[in-house]
């Protein structure tokens, strides 16, 4: 489906979604629990069904129908898409030669490969902080946050709910050198994500760095596929 990037630097464009099943983390309040809680440890406390809910395609299928949409930037996301990222790259590569702006929104706990990175795809990336039940060691993995650090175009983006957030996203960028910075409210509906964003503002831009918003989730609310 067409729709417009709803998150970070490229927020507001023109794009097409691909969205990839499985993930490596469980974070509490996933917006998008259908790709990976198949038991119900998610808020939703819906247990999905992976035979429903996943389509394994060639990726040749994938990238017809995303040319034909006819749009200047795909955003790859999921679940966490760089968990087969060996098997994306044929689709990216066609996409990059066809002149397409990639986007990746990445959980940052996989270190990229060096030929997906030398297709110079955009990482938005998006590591998590206590707040999402995360363990740790699974959530904060240094080398991947370093080596998406030295990519040209990354964008480290966290999902914040109040001020003490903050404080967390400020150890990260000083251990790991995670910048540029943009603060995004958690919410799933756009009341949760206005009354974060009020929260946030003022300290955000205080503190120097980026803020953005959900953008699809005022347009759409939690509508799947946009
Ligand atoms: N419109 C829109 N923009 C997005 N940017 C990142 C998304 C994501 O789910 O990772 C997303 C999404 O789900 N919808
Ligand atoms: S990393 Fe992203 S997709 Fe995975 S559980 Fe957390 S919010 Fe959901
Ligand atoms: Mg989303």
């Amino acid at each position: 489906m067409r729709a417009v990037q709803g998150e970070g630097p490229s927020a507001g464009q023109r794009c097409a979604f691909v969205r990839l099943g499985g993930c490596n983390l469980s974070c509490r309040w996933c917006d998008t629990p259908y790709t990976w809680d198949w038991t119900g440890v998610g808020d939703s406390g819906v247990a999905y069904d992976p035979k429903r809910e996943l389509r394994p395609m060639p990726w040749t299928d994938v990238l017809r129908a995303l040319l034909g949409f006819e749009v200047p930037l795909i955003v790859v996301s999921g679940g966490e898409p760089l968990s087969q990222q060996r098997r994306l790259l044929p689709l990216l590569r066609a996409l990059t030669d066809a002149g397409h702006k990639v986007e990746i929104e990445t959980n940052g706990t996989v270190v990229p490969q060096d030929d997906l990175v030398a297709l110079g795809v955009r990482f938005n990336v998006s590591p998590k902080l206590s707040h999402s039940g995360d363990p740790q060691a699974r959530r904060i993995v240094p080398d991947a946050l370093r080596a998406f650090a030295a990519v040209p175009g990354t964008a480290f983006k966290f999902v914040c709910r109040t001020t003490n957030d903050l404080d967390e996203v400020a150890l990260l960028v000083d251990r790991y050198g995670t910048r540029p910075v943009w603060i995004m409210p958690e919410g799933q509906v756009p009341a949760e994500v206005g009354q974060h964003l009020s929260a946030l503002g003022d300290e955000v831009v205080a503190r120097g760095w980026n803020l953005t918003t959900r953008l699809h989730v005022a347009v759409w609310g939690d509508r799947r596929g946009v």
